[in-house]
């Protein structure tokens, strides 16, 4: 319904729709439940047995002429049923269709069309209703209703002249096709020459207030009445969720503007955009909506199709400038879904700024992406107005509410009320913003000032509803302030509760788990909490339970690059942690002790791969930092791994044994263990079909090892050449040399 209302309001804006005599109506899929007194239901479409039945208990129709009623098979040949014989179920339809049939007929917003309806019509081959206008029994009745059912047939078109020219509609064997014709229109129905045309007749009566309104004589008035119209009728969202009502729509004009022609406001608009603008305008005010002026990227994809028959695959539309009330332009970035918007002019029917062809990509044929500027005008109801204006600059309006808010003007409460309906939506765009822009999270800014506006508010279910939004990794070393200050008005068993709340899986907008950017700021965050233990040591338990479980299966994995690397990163987030217990400053000391506990049960040798990475994060901390880190002790675990390495003993000369990580176990695969395995084997050729080749090459190169795998041309099939490389003595050796450097290094820097 509402985008129907959006249309009607653009083609309002846009000087309205040419008076017509008649049009047809959208096609239906469900049709009306007809069932005729003495005869049954209707099945429809109808075959022709039960057409020729329905015919044998109609009656000739007579033919209304002023005050006589004549029957007079020139001017009309059908049978016809009388409304007493017939009931007509729309199921729930009819009211839809008469406000299709109101459009239409470029009848006013403001009224209404009611339905009398009048009789059914059955045309056999031959029969028709030569040319005439209806009679208006009624001082109301304005238009007819012609109803087609479904019903294989050819000829029977109805053709209305008027004074644009004849207008023909046939009927349909597979949908339901209805015609309003404004009552003094002339119109005949032809000669039908295969099957049976069905039609229903409704009288259609103006009722409402305004039915006395001329045609666009009062468009800011039915503007007005299609913004309230939108703004109050609840739609259910494109792709599920509950149903509510719209917050803004946008008017896409017809020219394009700089965004400094932005500043000089409505009163620079061009050409039709201004006559548009006014109109909008004084419907908005009326309808106590805002109005403000803004600029939009529309983006349209369309299949290049064959011989230029486009149609739209998708497309686009960003709010990219927006006009505050003091005349700056902001960025909002606003993406509009389709149901928020409406245009007079389609896009492509202008001139695009840049456009660009893409060849067939499988899914389409070709495409051709164009892209235009366009002048917008944003509309929403007043109350939605700051819940508008905090999506469009969320950082500088609330810090403006917090401000009211601190001055005690009641209006900052009215206008957060207005806000918390869109204000998850708010916050979960903004966030997907800066993941797809890669920028350091924008979203910790607007915790941090709802945790301020939380403080400040003295409805708590209402501050609640302002922190529901967020996810723990929004707290930055930024907000701590605001945190602490909302600790203070809430008590801590309230703040522990919330902080387990933004902890939990549930409150992730992205990963499910938590950013490992935060992790990382976690020392500085802590140490900016630190006046608040209960808070720290909550807050680096729950770290320290997010990144344990991770550990384990990187540890039991097959040491490769990959493998190595994750650890690596995981051994920098651990080092943020114990940097993070160190600044909570005793508050999470059991949490120390954990990690250390952990490790030292954990101790097999690829531990190596976390704690050494770890340790070199510490390098450039404060020597405090160090101290009550607890990296000392693990730095200690560390150097009893890497003295078991240095010492282990080295490889025998003649000891060529391979060890392949668990894996596939196809027969292809247990020779190749077969052959690794064998100490005394280096080479293997081995004549294999090419798929058996791939599956070697992936294995032995997933697994890193020091054998090189090269195919011989030669013979079919091709031979397989497999050669254990000398590495595999010189990584041993390396190895061990490795770890005696690095023994000493972590001598020199954890305990000189
Ligand atoms: O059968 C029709 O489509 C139209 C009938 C008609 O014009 C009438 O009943 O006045
Ligand atoms: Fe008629």
């Amino acid at each position: 319904m509402t985008t129907k209302d959006l249309d009607e309001l653009a083609l309002l804006l846009g000087g309205g729709m040419s008076a017509r005599s008649s049009a047809a109506l959208p096609k239906r899929e469900q049709s009306p439940t007809v069932t005729v007194a003495g005869f049954g239901e209707l099945r429809l479409p109808l075959t022709a047995a039960t057409a020729r039945r329905l015919v044998a208990k109609g009656e000739a129709a007579p033919f209304g002429k002023g005050e006589e009623t004549l029957l007079d098979t020139s001017v009309r040949h059908t049978w016809h049923f009388p409304r007493t014989a017939v009931d007509v179920d729309w199921h729930g339809q009819l009211d839809d269709i008469l406000d299709e049939a109101r459009r239409a007929l470029a009848l006013p917003v403001g009224c209404r069309l009611e339905a009398e309806f009048h009789s059914l019509l059955v045309y056999e081959r031959g029969q028709f209703f030569a040319q005439h206008q209806d009679s208006e029994k009624d001082d109301a009745m304005v238009a007819t209703l012609v109803v087609v059912l479904q019903s294989p047939s050819s000829g029977g078109e109805l053709v209305v002249h008027g004074p644009e020219g004849p207008s023909t509609y046939a009927g349909s064997r597979d949908a339901t096709t209805m015609v309003a014709l404004y009552a003094d229109a002339v119109h005949e129905v032809l000669p039908v020459r295969t099957g049976h045309r069905v039609a229903l007749t409704y009288n259609l009566l103006l009722r409402g207030d305004t039915a006395g309104q001329t045609v666009g004589g009062d468009a800011v008035a039915e503007a007005e009445t299609l913004l309230n119209r939108h703004f109050t009728t609840a739609v259910k969202p494109r792709y599920g969720g509950e149903a509510a009502t719209p917050t803004r729509v946008a008017y896409l004009l017809d020219h394009s503007y700089t965004p400094r022609a932005l500043v000089g406001g409505m009163g620079r608009l061009k050409g039709v955009d201004a006559e548009r603008a006014a109109i909008l305008r004084e419907a908005a005010a009326r309808a106590g909506c805002e109005v403000v002026l803004a600029l939009a990227d529309v983006h349209e994809t369309r299949d290049d199709g064959y011989g230029g028959d486009e149609s739209l695959i998708d497309s686009e539309v960003t709010i990219t400038h927006a006009r505050a009330a003091d005349g700056t332009v902001e960025e909002p970035g606003i993406l509009l879904t389709n149901a928020e918007l409406t245009a007079t002019t389609p896009s492509r029917a202008l001139r695009a700024y840049a456009r660009e062809h893409q060849g067939y990509m499988g899914n389409y044929g070709n495409t051709i992406d164009r892209w235009y500027h366009r002048g917008a005008l944003l509309v929403w109801p007043t109350h939605l107005a700051f819940a508008n204006r905090v999506r469009a600059a969320p950082a500088a309006e609330l810090r403006t509410a917090l401000r009211r808010l601190a001055e005690h003007d009641d209006s900052a409460t009215r206008d957060i009320a207005g806000l918390l309906p869109i204000w998850p939506d708010v916050v979960s765009s903004l966030g997907y913003r800066h993941l797809v822009s890669g920028e350091p999270s924008g979203v910790s800014h607007l915790f941090a000032d709802a945790m301020a506006l939380a403080s400040h508010l003295d409805d708590e279910t209402m501050g609640d509803a302002l922190l529901h939004p967020f996810a723990i990794d929004d707290l930055s070393p930024e907000g701590a302030d605001s945190l602490l200050g909302l600790a203070d008005t809430r008590g801590p068993a309230w703040t522990r509760a919330r902080i387990s709340r933004w902890f939990s899986p549930e409150a992730r907008r992205s990963y499910g788990g938590l950013s490992e950017n935060w992790v990382e700021d976690l020392p500085e965050l802590t140490r900016a909490l630190r006046q608040r233990p209960d808070l720290t040591s909550l807050l680096l338990q729950q770290s320290w339970a997010w990144l344990r479980p991770q550990l384990p299966s990187q540890l039991a994995a097959t040491s490769t690059t990959t493998v190595r690397s994750r650890l690596a990163d995981l051994g920098k987030l651990l080092a943020s942690v114990m940097g993070a217990v160190a600044e909570a400053d005793g508050a999470a000391d059991e949490v120390r002790a954990e990690v250390i506990a952990w490790c030292s049960d954990e101790a097999s040798d690829s531990l190596l791969d976390l704690l050494l990475p770890a340790l070199n994060a510490a390098g450039a901390w404060p020597a405090a930092r160090i101290d009550k880190s607890g990296l000392r002790d693990l730095a200690r675990v560390a150097s009893d791994l890497l003295e078991q390495r240095a010492n282990s003993a080295p490889r025998e000369v003649d000891d060529w044994s391979i060890h392949l990580p668990a894996g596939c176990s196809c027969d292809l695969c247990e020779k190749l263990v077969g052959f690794l395995a064998n100490p005394a084997a280096r080479v293997l050729e081995w004549p294999i079909a090419k798929q058996g080749r791939q599956h070697l090459h992936h294995r032995l190169d997933g697994a890193e090892l020091p054998v090189t795998h090269v195919t011989r041309r030669q013979g079919s099939p091709y031979v397989l050449v497999l050669r254990k490389t000398a590495d595999l003595f010189e990584a041993d050796a390396r190895r061990r040399s490795e770890a005696e450097q690095e023994l000493r290094r972590i001598a020199k820097t954890w305990w000189a």
